[in-house]
């Protein structure tokens, strides 16, 4: 079941223009890769056509014995909207349309020209790409919309409460919104759509919420708003006592702001409109005319203005955020960096040679638009640049920094790139993690650690709590949070009632969360500033383009009996172990070995990443593997060309940096994440042959036929869909039984493979052991170290009959149990020759972090 798609609205608007699954049998598309067409891609099976009679079925029953019901509801529930068609409008189009039929709406004479659509109703915007405004109208469209699907002609966007706050907080009037949307709109603006950016726009930006001298206030150039919230019955009780009710001050004038890396000051050039619209006319639209040119020019000019402040104490912070969203007055941070003398400035700036790329200069902008910094969340693909745009965001504030990661591994990263591309003193830049709790030598600097660094609650040693007190003690100008939409909501309340900083920059590749506690962060961090576009990108070549495929395997007779009868778990081994996907497998690998691939393949059903690569006689890392093997079988596979397939258990999904991979094949994932599908894709698309002419990378999904697998799937493509990815349907893969020694071929040998699956999984699968990524902590020494080593989760293994029996298949274990070890003996030496030769800063980084845990153990 392909996921769920929205009709767009407007009856008029074209057809249904989404990327998505498409049958292989479908006629490919341009960017069609010949591999999955011709060569690989036989004649997909006739199911396909099974849902077309029962569609038309439903369909006629619908314009026959239903459509009467339809158009009496409708008719009833339109008549709440001043426009709403009446019955004679509807025609035997409309029922393909439901109530989301807009073709009543009144379209403008030249709305040709135009490149939006709107839903009167619920905000939904479409924007027609094909249109030669397409371009100005995303510009204006990411500043003051959501958007929620942007496959290849057609995009949505939403208007919401959060997306209009974003817009104001970048500078933006209402007017300016209303104005502009109507020009780019083929209908006049809909009422209930101005309503809507009035009542939200109205109040947003009023209240601020400014720290000066490690004290919070709220301020408000409206002093009599300020009274309101004081009479308010919970903000009321959380000023501050003692200190005046409301103090008066004048706030600091702007000047033009740079943002290191780039031409342009902050704030300008965001958005475009036809110019014919600037005089009103509705004449076809010329030269570009900027919208927001005029912020700086008239901050410049900006006579000091009264501000009025009350304190609140830092622990309400929270709370008085969450009454005034209540309230209708969502409060802004910003920081007006350049005018705090109160934190000494960081000597830091980007290197001359760096280049910031334009979407993160666009991003950058959302955040500085006005000339502060305003805190918020950015957006960007897997491998596009967050780090950077995080550096830049501090060569811009200049002041000290403090970056919240993951894991102890991102954390060494962090560092790096700082080093990379700004021209920090090292000394400046300290990290604080178990290993190591250094302060920067000057009175400013940048402090690196991890979000359970800070949050951690057990007894901390003395190091770490005269750490602590030095990271509370201080007023901090950043703090940036790397990948913000991991990490649960009371750990970023305790993060940000601990440590105070001016402005806070949230950075993420998908604002996903499966159980959508995502909105939490709009007022604990802010809201979001800027979204990129993947599509955009990977055109632009920064990210890799990657063709997307889901292989269905349908699944033998006796594996599917017994699939019927399992439990679930038992279910999630046999459609991980079905043979027909075994066999894809084996075949995807041998056509992607051929062709000079690189390979990862990930499974989360450990019992299956074990078998697969030991069958296949693959090299494979999962939790329990050991440090020093992990880096030996990555090292290998970056710069041995006999070792091109790695099979990788859930801990590869982040923090995995291997430019060299081009290829993914999914065997079993994690039900029906969204997130961690397109953290997977984020593995190839850093692709280093990206810019090679015609280069594509691949992503295939085996998924066995008929099971829960084949829902979960639809439902992890989702996000992606969304982002414009087009997954291709594989039914049947061409010459897959030519294939050299193909596995299970015969009945016999499917049959003893699902005996044993079954007896060795009779008491429950094995489940991965926890590790905080790829390179954190992992298991004691070897494969399955972590089994016997303290402080790590205890591994379950299924006894077996076969292991009483002392006849568990030993030659096959043996053989294939050779491909990791096999490593150690045959490639070492030449393994140590390539990293001598070309020794990636990844392993050199890698090699420093172990020297310093060798030191702190001492
Ligand atoms: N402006 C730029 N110029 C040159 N290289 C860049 C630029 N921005 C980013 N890169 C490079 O792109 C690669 C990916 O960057 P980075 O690791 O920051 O991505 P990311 O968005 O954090 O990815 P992930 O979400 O997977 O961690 C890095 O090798 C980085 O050096």
């Amino acid at each position: 079941m392909p996921p769920k798609r929205k009709a767009a609205p407007g009856a008029a608007a074209p057809g249904p223009a989404k990327a998505g699954r498409t049958s292989a049998m479908s006629t490919p598309g341009p960017g069609t890769p010949r591999s999955l067409d011709s060569s690989m891609v036989s004649d997909a099976d006739e199911d396909f056509d099974e849902d077309i009679p029962e569609e038309q079925k439903e369909r006629e029953e619908f314009l026959g014995k239903e459509a009467d019901d339809f158009v009496n509801s409708w008719a009833i529930s339109s008549s709440k909207f001043q426009s709403r068609p009446n019955k004679a409008k509807l025609d035997a189009a409309s029922v393909y349309f439901g109530k989301r039929d807009f073709s009543y709406l009144q379209l403008k004479p030249d709305h040709m020209n135009r490149p939006l659509w709107i839903d009167p109703e619920k905000g939904t915007i479409i924007l027609e790409r094909f249109n030669p405004l397409a371009e100005q109208a995303t510009d204006f469209l990411i500043t003051i919309s959501e958007p929620k699907s942007r496959p290849q002609f057609i995009h949505e966007y939403v208007l919401t409460t959060h997306s209009l706050y974003a817009a104001v907080s970048v500078g933006l009037n209402p007017h300016d919104i209303i104005s502009t949307l109507d020009r780019f709109l083929k209908i006049p603006l809909p009422d209930t759509v101005r309503a809507f950016i009035e009542k939200c726009t109205k109040s947003y930006g009023k209240v601020k919420l400014v720290l000066k001298h490690n004290r919070y206030f709220i301020e408000s150039v409206d002093a009599e708003l300020l009274q309101t919230l004081l009479k308010d019955e919970v903000i009321g009780k959380l000023r501050v006592h003692g200190s005046d009710e409301i103090t008066t001050d004048y706030a600091p004038t702007m000047q033009g702001l740079v943002i290191p890396g780039t031409q342009n000051a902050a704030g300008v050039k965001q958005a475009a409109l036809p110019a014919a619209d600037k005089k009103g006319g509705e004449g076809e639209p010329a030269a570009e005319t900027d919208l927001y040119t005029t912020l700086n020019e008239e901050d410049d000019d900006d006579d000091k203005e009264a501000v009025h402040s009350f304190e609140i104490s830092d622990h309400t912070v929270e709370t008085v955020q969450k009454r005034c969203l209540d309230l209708g007055y969502p409060i802004l941070e910003e920081y007006d960096f350049r005018n705090d003398d109160a934190n000494a400035n960081l000597e830091i700036d980007l290197r001359p040679n760096t280049q910031i790329r334009p979407y993160q200069e666009k991003s950058l902008s959302k955040m500085f638009g006005n000339g502060r910094a305003k805190s918020g969340i950015i957006v960007l693909p897997c491998g596009a640049g967050k780090t950077l745009v995080g550096i830049t965001a501090a060569c811009t504030i200049r002041k000290g920094v403090i970056v919240l990661c993951t894991s102890s591994m991102s954390v060494v990263q962090w560092r790096q790139e700082f080093l990379k591309w700004s021209n920090i003193n090292p000394d400046d830049v300290a990290i604080f993690t178990a290993e190591s709790k250094n302060k920067f030598s000057g009175n400013t600097g940048i402090i690196v650690t991890t979000y359970s660094m800070v949050t951690n609650n057990r007894e901390r040693s003395h190091d770490s709590k005269k750490m602590m007190d030095f990271l509370k003690g201080r007023e901090w100008g950043l703090m940036l949070l790397d990948e913000v939409h991991v990490v649960p909501a009371d750990v970023f309340r305790r993060v940000i009632s601990s440590i105070k900083s001016h402005s806070k920059l949230g950075l993420t590749a998908t604002l996903l969360r499966e159980d959508d506690k995502i909105s939490h962060l709009n007022f604990l961090i802010g809201p979001k500033l800027y979204e990129a576009n993947w599509m955009e990108l990977s055109q632009q070549g920064h990210i890799a383009k990657v063709q997307c495929a889901e292989v269905w395997c349908p699944m033998p007779t006796e594996f599917y009996d017994e699939y019927l009868r399992a439990n679930s778990r038992m279910k999630r081994t046999l459609y991980a172990m079905n043979p027909r996907k075994f066999q894809a497998c084996q075949y995807l690998i041998n056509y992607h070995e051929a062709r000079g691939d690189k390979i990862i393949v990930f499974s989360d059903e450990l019992y299956s990443l074990k078998q697969y690569a030991l069958k296949l006689n693959k090299v494979f890392i999962y939790g329990g593997t050991g440090q020093a093997e992990r880096m030996q079988v990555l090292e290998n596979f970056q710069h041995n060309p006999a070792v091109n397939t790695l099979f990788l258990s859930k801990i590869g999904d982040t923090s995995l940096d291997l430019p060299e991979a081009t290829c993914l094949i999914q065997i079993s994932s994690h039900f029906g994440s969204r997130r961690q599908e397109a953290q997977r894709l984020g593995r190839i698309l850093r692709a280093k042959r990206r810019n090679d002419e015609g280069f594509n990378a691949f992503f295939y999904s085996l998924v066995s036929k008929d099971t829960q697998e084949m829902y979960y799937s639809s439902k992890r493509q989702a996000f992606l869909v969304d982002q414009g990815y087009a997954f291709k349907v594989i039914t049947q893969l061409a010459n897959i039984e030519k294939t050299p020694d193909l596995a299970f071929a015969t009945a016999a040998e499917r049959r003893e493979l699902l005996q044993r699956t079954l007896v060795d999984n009779e008491k429950g699968g094995e489940d991965d052991v926890e590790t905080d990524d790829l390179f954190g902590k992992a298991g004691g020494r070897g494969r399955g170290g972590a089994a016997g080593k303290k402080g790590f989760g205890v591994r379950r293994t299924a006894g077996t009959l076969g292991e009483l029996s002392g006849g568990q298949d030993m030659a096959y274990i043996e053989q294939n149990k050779a491909a990791n070890k096999q490593l150690k003996r045959s490639s070492a030496p030449q393994t140590k020759k390539a990293a001598a030769e070309n020794k990636s800063s990844f392993f050199k980084k890698m090699a420093r972090e172990k020297e310093r845990t060798k030191q702190a153990r001492g």
